[in-house]
């Protein structure tokens, strides 16, 4: 059972809150947080939601295809995403800051531009854009605590985040099939932090907690299960741990609802590296390294390599590019 963090708790007494939140994240790199202070309604609401757009037809679904959208947003259908240069069977919409396309966007650049929002259910944008503002405070109150956890000042990482933060929230769904084990492959996540709100009862999502031992994280009401992403992992010289994650196609007949949430900086910010303190830096294991998954400082980096390996339709399609795909082990 991973860590269970009680956010309320860095009110009262922060030093020993501070202190479990920096262990979690050296021995788990993922643990639940509950007294987050989002409303049990809007978990409900968001779940709702999500339930009530896959349930439209394909066509429906389909109006909001990321096939139209240079900026990766939008709808990929089953079978339109890749891991390790495997499918996942997955659907999902991708939601990022709603922002204007930079006119001959070279790069990175070329992930920022507007959302593509479903016309039903009714009310899908504004709740999804006050989900986005409300979970970026948790997350960046996490960040704070962090800093000051490693021997930073509280405001380490605030500059990274300031403008033009380049969040993003995935809003999946997970078919039970009995052809495919894979619902999404093993990864790390390329930002910062994620927050994982799970409908109660979905089962799959499987956390690698020592090389090749994979243990099944179910969701508990109520809380987010909380992993740090790869650029946490650099910013702290390997302290923290990017843990690689993973989740199991359901059983068929039942399937999986799934909302992550993922706090990143602006596309060109370069995230600003911890001194740790000597007693930390002994226990630092190193940034991971691997050839098929270099990990690049500047975010937007780092994004571009997941958007168009994840998505290699888009890729071809508005960008020209065939992404090289990791051949993993995994
Ligand atoms: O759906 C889940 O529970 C996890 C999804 C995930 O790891 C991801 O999209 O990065
Ligand atoms: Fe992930």
């Amino acid at each position: 059972m991973l860590p269970i963090l009680d956010l309320d708790d860095a009110e009262t007494d922060p030093t020993t809150f501070r202190a479990a939140l920096r262990e979690a994240a050296h021995d788990h790199g993922f643990f639940y947080l509950t007294g987050h202070g989002v409303p049990g309604e809007s978990l409900t609401e968001v779940m709702r939601l999500a339930r009530d757009f896959f349930a439209l037809p394909d066509e429906a679904k389909n109006e909001i295809s990321q096939l139209q959208s240079p900026q990766f947003r939008g709808y990929s259908r089953l079978g339109g995403e890749l891991t390790n240069g495997k499918v996942d069977w997955r659907e999902q919409i991708d939601i990022g800051p709603e922002r204007a396309v930079i006119p001959g966007a070279e790069g990175y650049w070329r992930l920022q531009g507007p959302n593509l929002w479903p016309s039903s259910p009714a009310g899908f944008r504004a709740a999804f854009e006050e989900w986005g503002t409300a979970l970026s405070e948790v997350g960046l109150r996490l960040l704070r605590h962090w800093s000051v956890s490693l021997g930073a000042p509280e405001s380490f990482f605030d500059a990274a985040f300031a403008e033009l933060p380049a969040t993003l929230i995935k809003v999946v769904r997970y078919p039970g099939t009995a052809d495919s084990a894979q619902g999404v492959g093993a990864h790390k996540d390329s930002g910062v932090l994620t927050l994982l709100l799970v409908e109660p009862g979905s089962e799959g999502l499987e956390v690698e907690t020592a090389a090749g031992s994979w243990v099944e994280v179910p969701p508990v009401e109520g809380a987010f299960i909380v992993n740090i992403g790869e650029l946490l992992e650099v910013a702290t010289g390997g302290y923290l741990r990017a843990t690689r994650h993973r989740v199991r196609a359901p059983r068929p007949g039942t399937d999986r609802v799934s909302i992550p949430f993922f706090l990143n900086p602006a596309l060109d910010e370069v995230i600003p590296i911890i001194d740790l303190p000597p007693e930390l830096a002994t226990a630092s294991r190193g940034v991971e390294t691997d050839p098929d998954n270099p990990i690049f400082s500047t975010y937007g980096e780092n994004a571009w390599k997941s958007r168009t390996r994840a998505h290699p339709d888009v890729a071809e399609l508005h960008h020209g590019i065939i992404p090289s795909q990791p051949v993993s082990a995994y």
